[in-house]
C-alpha cells in the first residue's frame, strides 16, 4: 500500500482505548476521529449498534486487486444501488451536522460529490466541489497530495469560501488520509474553519487513532477487507 498522508494523521478506533469495536462482515460501526487527545468513549463513539449501520456496511463491496495488485477496493457504488440503504447513510450525516452552524460542504471529486451535495441541501449549507487539476474555469488555489497510487492535486473556486466560514469535509473513504490532508490545508489557506471531516469508509491501516492536521475524521464504517 502506500505511504502515509504527509500531515499529522492517527486514527482513534471510536472507543478511546484501541479496543471493543462492534465488527461483522468487514466493517464496523461508526467510529470518530477525535484530533489531540485521547477521546472518551462517549464522545468518540457515534450511534453505537445504530442499526443502520451493519447495513451500510454490507451494502459495500470490496474488491481485491482493484486498481492495483494488492489494494482492496472499497467500492460504495453497490451501496448506491439501495436506495434505502443509500439513504441512511446520507442520514445519518445529516442528523449529525445539522444545526452546527456549517455553512458550506466541501466535497471531493470524484466520489465525495456523491454524498456531499445531499448533506449541504439537508442542512441548508452551501457545496463547494474541491476538485481534480484544470476543471475549474475561475481562478484557483491548488494542494497537491499523496495517495496510495500516486499523487494528485485539489482545486477550489477562489471565493468559495469567505474567511471564518464553517466547513465541513466530505468524501467516500479515508485511506492514508493524504486527500483530506490536502483538502484541509485548501481550505484553511482560504480562511475557513474545518469543523469535521466525514466518509463512509476508514480503512483498518488508521487504526487505533486519527487526527488530520488536528481536525476530526468521522467514519461511518471500518473496512476489515484490506490486504497488508
Ligand atoms: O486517504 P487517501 O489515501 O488520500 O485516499 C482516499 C481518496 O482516494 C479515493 O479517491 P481517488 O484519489 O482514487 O480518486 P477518484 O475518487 O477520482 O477515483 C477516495 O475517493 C478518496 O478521495
Ligand atoms: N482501498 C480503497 N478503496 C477505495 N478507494 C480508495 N482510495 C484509496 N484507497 C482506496
Amino acid at each position: 500500500m502506500g505511504e502515509e498522508a504527509n500531515c499529522d494523521a492517527v486514527m482513534e478506533d471510536g472507543n478511546g482505548n484501541g479496543n471493543g469495536k462492534a465488527k461483522e462482515n468487514g466493517h464496523a460501526t461508526a467510529v470518530v476521529a477525535m484530533p489531540d487527545v485521547k477521546a472518551k468513549a462517549e464522545d468518540a463513539v457515534v450511534a453505537p449498534g445504530d442499526p443502520r449501520l451493519q447495513g451500510i456496511s454490507d451494502a459495500i463491496r470490496v474488491v481485491p486487486h482493484f486498481p492495483k495488485q494488492g489494494i482492496m477496493f472499497n467500492d460504495i457504488t453497490t451501496l448506491l444501488l439501495r436506495p434505502g440503504v443509500f439513504k441512511d447513510a446520507l442520514d445519518m450525516f445529516v442528523e449529525r451536522y445539522r444545526g452546527m452552524g456549517i455553512a458550506a460542504v466541501a466535497g471531493i471529486e470524484a466520489r465525495g460529490f456523491i454524498f456531499g451535495p445531499a448533506i449541504a441541501l439537508a442542512i441548508g449549507a452551501k457545496f463547494i466541489p474541491l476538485r481534480k487539476p484544470k476543471k475549474l474555469p475561475g481562478e484557483v488555489i491548488s494542494e497537491t497530495y499523496v495517495l496510495e497510487y500516486g499523487t494528485d492535486c485539489l482545486e477550489m473556486h477562489v471565493g468559495a469560501i469567505e474567511p471564518r466560514e464553517r466547513v465541513l469535509i466530505v468524501d467516500d473513504l479515508v485511506a492514508t488520509g493524504g486527500t483530506l490532508c490536502a483538502a484541509i490545508n485548501l481550505l484553511e489557506r482560504a480562511g475557513a474553519d474545518v469543523v469535521e471531516c466525514a466518509c463512509l469508509i476508514g480503512l483498518p491501516k488508521f487504526k487505533d487513532f486519527y487526527k488530520l492536521n488536528g481536525k476530526p475524521v468521522y467514519v461511518l464504517v471500518e473496512s476489515l477487507e484490506y490486504e497488508k
